[in-house]
């Protein structure tokens, strides 16, 4: 709702009531236009201010309205109604005022905000674009350059860049509705028509305006890599830039209507839900955020800084811990110190902040642990070292301190077995880069106290990641999900197909890296090793018919043989591509790679066939989607959020396209069903592509959609 009074006799204020931020939902916005009908026809009433609850503006349209139909006053009449009426209106922005909130506040003839204020329009990261005259108004206030930056990007600014920007007309360290007060009632009286923004023209822009808009949009399709969202915002500010208002308006509600309908804008607004209901975990075994309290983090330790300790301890620094930092070998010390001190120094520039470095402390020794409330270990993928560093750590780090592990896919649980207090034991799974990796599995083995997870995905939500709650398993659900996807890949090249017709699918999906690309961007080695430990890259069979079958099920050894040949990608020079030289960035498809997998197939008796970019993504996806119906199955995901999250943060999913169980209710289960069962046909030696029970089941129980999974699986279960 939104609630009318008059204040200091002739000021009307209308108070924005909707928790938790205000959004601009139908009775909201009823609210506002009877509040505003009242405050124009009061003769009283000589200027109006317009604020929000609670410290806070307005959050925007309210986004969980938008698959309903429409009830309600709409918002763009509504802000025509304010900007027209014949008293001064004042915005007093607290908080937030974002989107359809920036935009009633340009509605209004003047903007005061706090200083601890944002402000922004990021329409775009819901797929949307700002529509309601945002994409109209801010051009002509602040000029088309900067209002391009802020529509493209969805990027909040500061109270005080508004100010610079002239988005806002003053700045307040006090009371905001006080001091918007205080300006209604000395601009009261004061003409209007130079204050409504949809009067102005765009400021001129120096240079030639076509071939800036041009620019702009070549970077915009190059970095949109298929959303449709950012190129719609370069239209709309295009328009205002060359058409009167009213024709500016049609162009923003024509290129809405296409937004509003896509499937991007739905794959979006479910992912920003998404990412806020992992944050609310539950375990199977009744383990509930809401019932489990975080223990205190004062000081933190990282142990071991190779590539990933050192992103961790800088995330850890950047988020104000004082961090001890564990290096055994005195050599990879200097270098990590040398290369924390850059990573922070150059992150504050970006930041215009000043560089945590005295919360940084080094260390060869790890008795330097004993005081810190929590240590994240980060060394080699070696269950046998991690095991002696875990006891270590048991015997050294006070009794309560939380012992977490950064790895990748071991077994959390026999680690927490070599501990004094296992319940204290949980997985941090960070990804590469982790001071700039948005994502963290926090991975509770069947020991872990509900304390300890709580205590690790608060660190996490505290780090800025969004953190997922995962249970205990090979690879977790990140990189378990991966192997299926990953297999497919290699068995594609078996079939006919090349690195670049795989890579080329999959970056039109809207990857940014297709496999192969990526591969040999981390390394061929890497994956050979963890291959050599699971017993599956073995030494001296490269022919005969055990050369492509391991553990029962088939198996392609192409990784293992271009290992084998030292091509471990862009470090050597050459992998599933060829860079020119070693450390070379540049990807060029390689006839000696093209030439090899004809003689492998010769090799083999397989008859090269045509394959399809249809057929590799469904292969690719639909057997990684098969895998996290497993993990729904299993348990070790709570829902298709938590795993979507993972892979839209984390594995460079599209986050235009939900993540990959959102994107399989997109496609539709049954179809997903269909192509798999398929595929399972054409290859029964692959158990990847056989559908698993719970996507039987869902399909058989009507498909609901995707929000409705996490109870039919509950009812599910029940069943069984
Ligand atoms: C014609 C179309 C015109 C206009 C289009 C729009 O206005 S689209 C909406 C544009 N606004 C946004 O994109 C803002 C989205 N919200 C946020 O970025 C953050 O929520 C915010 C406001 C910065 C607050 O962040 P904070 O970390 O403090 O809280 P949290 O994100 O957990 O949100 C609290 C709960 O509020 C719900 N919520 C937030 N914004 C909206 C919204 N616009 N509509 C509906 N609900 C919103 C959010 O889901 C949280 O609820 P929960 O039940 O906990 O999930």
């Amino acid at each position: 709702m939104a609630q009318y009074s008059r204040i200091s006799g002739s000021v009307g204020l209308i108070t924005l009531k909707s928790l938790p931020v205000n959004a601009l939902g139908a009775v909201v916005r009823q609210g506002i236009v009877d509040s505003l009908k009242t405050a124009l026809q009061d003769p009283k009433v000589t200027s109006v201010v317009i604020c929000g609850q609670n410290g806070v503006f307005c959050g925007g349209a309210d986004i969980k309205e938008f698959g309903d139909s429409e009830s309600g006053p709409p918002l763009i009449p509504m802000i025509h109604a304010i900007e027209a009426g014949n008293k001064p209106m004042v915005a007093a922005i607290e908080g937030f005022a974002l989107g359809g909130g920036l935009e009633l506040a340009l509605g209004c003839h003047y903007r005061i905000a706090h200083s601890k204020a944002r402000l922004g329009l990021p329409e775009v990261t819901l797929g949307l674009l700002p529509a309601a005259g945002g994409s109209q108004r801010l051009p002509r206030l602040i000029g088309v350059p900067a209002a391009l930056d802020l529509i493209i990007t969805g990027r909040h600014v500061t109270a005080a860049e508004a100010l610079q920007l002239g988005i806002v007309d003053q700045v307040t360290d006090h009371h905001t509705v006080d001091a918007a007060v205080k300006f209604a009632l000395s601009v009261a009286g004061r003409p209007l028509d130079a204050r409504r923004i949809s009067s102005y023209s765009c400021p001129p822009v120096s240079g030639d305006l076509d071939a800036l808009f041009e620019e702009v949009m070549r970077k915009v399709r190059r970095g949109a890599r298929g959303a449709i969202a950012p190129v719609a915002c370069v239209q709309a500010v295009r328009a205002a830039a060359t058409l009167p208002y009213a024709r500016g308006m049609e162009r923003e509600r024509e290129l809405m209507a296409t937004l509003f309908t896509s499937g991007q804008a739905r794959a979006l607004q479910y992912s920003f839900f998404a990412q806020r209901a992992v944050s609310r975990w539950s375990t199977p075994s009744g383990a509930r955020w809401d019932a489990s309290a975080p223990k205190p983090v004062r000081k933190v330790a990282v142990i071991g800084l190779g590539t990933m300790g050192r992103g961790i301890a800088v995330a850890l620094a950047q988020a104000g811990f004082p961090v001890v930092s564990v290096e055994t070998q005195e050599k990879q010390l200097t270098e990590a110190k040398r290369a924390v001190s850059q990573m922070l120094e150059r992150g504050a520039k970006r930041r215009g902040v000043a560089a945590p470095l005295d919360k940084m402390s080094y260390s060869s020794n790890i008795q330097a642990v004993a005081d810190v409330d929590l240590v994240i270990e980060a060394v080699f993928e070696d269950m046998g070292l991690k095991k002696k560093i875990f006891q270590q750590l048991s015997a050294v780090c006070k009794p309560d301190a939380l012992l977490c592990t950064n790895t990748s896919s071991l077994d959390v649980d026999q680690l927490a077995s070599q501990t004094r207090n296992p319940e204290l034991v949980v997985g941090m799974h960070f990804f590469a880069p982790a001071h700039v990796m948005k994502l963290l599995e926090v991975v509770y083995g069947p020991r872990s106290s509900p304390q300890a997870l709580a205590t690790a995905m608060q660190l996490g939500k505290k780090m800025g990641k969004v953190s997922v709650a995962v249970g205990n398993c090979p690879g977790f659900v990140g990189n378990r999900m991966l192997k299926a996807y990953v297999e497919q890949a290699f068995f594609l090249l078996e079939e006919g197909a090349t690195p670049e017709l795989v890579d080329s699918a999959l970056e039109e999906f809207g990857f940014s890296m297709g496999f192969f690309k990526v591969s040999d961007l981390s390394g061929l080695d890497v994956g050979w090793k963890v291959r050599k430990e699971d017993g599956l890259a073995l030494p001296g069979v490269s022919t005969g018919p055990s050369a492509r079958i391991r553990q029962g099920r088939r198996y392609s050894p192409l990784g293992d043989l271009l290992c084998q040949r030292g091509r471990f990608g862009q470090k050597t020079g050459s992998g599933w591509y060829q860079y020119g030289k070693p450390g070379g960035r540049v990807a060029t498809p390689d006839p000696w790679l093209h030439s090899f997998l004809e003689e492998y197939r010769a090799q083999h008796g397989l008859v090269p066939r045509r394959i399809d970019p249809q057929e590799v993504l469904e292969r690719c996806l639909y057997a990684l989607i098969n895998e996290g119906f497993r993990i729904l199955e299993d348990g070790i995901a709570a829902g298709p959020e938590d795993i979507d999250c993972i892979y839209v943060f984390g594995y460079g999913w599209p986050h235009y396209r939900g993540g990959p169980m959102f994107y399989a209710a997109m496609v539709g289960l049954p179809k997903v069903l269909e192509r798999l069962e398929h595929y399972y046909r054409a290859h029964p030696d692959v158990p990847d592509l056989q559908p698993c029970s719970l996507l039987r089941r869902l399909v058989a129980s009507g498909s609901p959609p995707v929000q409705k999974w996490k109870e039919a699986i509950k009812k599910l279960h029940s069943q069984l």
